[in-house]
């Protein structure tokens, strides 16, 4: 049996932190540490990192140097890296990566991620272009990354509502994401960009998302404040992959206010406390958000994250105390 089927009790994780964390952080961070950062998560037992993301330079330059993040990698054999590609130009970047090595050479990565949005004002402000070019520019990038042997995930942004627009009409959401099925999407995920989503919007729009894409090929992205209530939202629907971030970083540089995502801590935390697993190892998983938020000199955006850790210095200063 499937281990997404709807009694499943496995849910899949896919740590987008490398990429949807560090592509909103003011400065991009060396590609040494984009690595280890990646090595360390894998370690941490995420079967599923997004790597990085072949866009242009000059819109998100935090994704440069992606090449060199794959290349550098020690790959674990339990472990996918995808990476975001928007366009024909990305793939044939990821694709001419080992070229330069040896023609014989597998592609850097066996996964892309492609993108749309439901929204019109954000697929313009996003990747500069409607939604129709859009997934007009994708079918081809989809076609020839099958042909390659690379496995292909969709992404719909702002399926609840835009920083731009408003609420979006769930309707929008199911075409754009049955249009990447139809790709050759082997899974669409549901993003909540704005991060404006609650349990009621959520349900509403699995319900009409739903009846024409099967559950088995939806993923959920939240980006913050409902973002725990809304994955347990969409796991109850019959989700079982979610997209979260490590620490909580990230965002979208293009949708104003989208702060943070869902950190990949608290889900593991809710999750496993509700009975599903996900063969993630949460305290290794803790000082991995701990060390990068530190390296980044930023706040742990996970509550699970702050609490786990503060108990682990407690305990260690109580034993330090007693054995002094
Ligand atoms: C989509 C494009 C590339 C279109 O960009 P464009 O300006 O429409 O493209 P263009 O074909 O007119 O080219 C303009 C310049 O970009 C270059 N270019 C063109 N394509 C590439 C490429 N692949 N790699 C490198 N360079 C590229 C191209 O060579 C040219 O360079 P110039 O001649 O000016 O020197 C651009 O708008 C872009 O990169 N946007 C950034 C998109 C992005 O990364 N957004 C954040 C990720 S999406 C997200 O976070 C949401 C998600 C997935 O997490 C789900 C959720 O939470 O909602």
């Amino acid at each position: 049996m499937s281990r997404r089927s709807f009694s499943s009790k496995f849910v899949r994780i896919v740590e987008v932190g490398p990429r949807d964390g560090l592509q909103n952080e003011p400065i991009a961070i060396h590609v040494h540490d984009r690595i280890a950062l990646i090595e360390r998560l894998a370690d941490a037992g995420l079967g599923v990192i997004e790597a990085g993301s072949f866009v242009s330079p000059k819109r998100v330059p935090q994704m440069a140097g992606t090449s060199d993040v794959l290349r550098g990698l020690k790959r674990r054999q339990d472990t996918r890296y995808p990476v975001l590609v928007p366009n024909m130009k990305g793939l044939l970047t990821l694709l001419d990566g080992p070229s330069l090595a040896s023609l014989d050479e597998p592609p850097l990565t066996d996964e892309i991620a492609i993108f749309a949005a439901a929204s019109e004002s954000f697929s313009k402000a996003n990747i500069n272009c409607s939604i129709s070019e859009s997934l007009d520019r994708l079918a081809p990038v989809a076609e020839l990354a099958l042909n390659r042997g690379l496995r292909v995930r969709g992404y719909v942004s702002t399926v609840i509502s835009c920083s731009y627009e408003g609420p979006i009409a769930p309707k929008s959401v199911r075409d754009v994401a049955k249009a990447l099925v139809d790709m050759g999407c082997y899974e669409v995920s549901l993003g909540d960009t704005t991060g404006f989503g609650t349990p009621r919007t959520m349900t509403n729009m699995l319900d009409v998302v739903m009846a024409q894409v099967s559950v088995d090929k939806l993923a959920n992205h939240d980006t913050y404040g409902m973002g725990i209530a809304n994955v347990l939202t969409a796991i109850e629907a019959g989700i079982r992959t979610v997209d979260s971030s490590v620490a909580g970083l990230g965002g979208c540089p293009f949708s104003p206010g989208a702060t943070g995502n869902v950190a990949t801590e608290d889900v593991v935390h809710a999750l496993h406390g509700i009975g599903y697993s996900t063969d993630v190892d949460l305290p290794a998983l803790v000082a991995v958000g701990e060390w990068i938020s530190a390296h980044l000199g930023r706040a742990n955006e996970s509550r699970a994250g702050r609490a786990w850790a503060s108990k682990a210095r407690s305990l260690a200063d109580s034993s330090t105390r007693a054995t002094s």
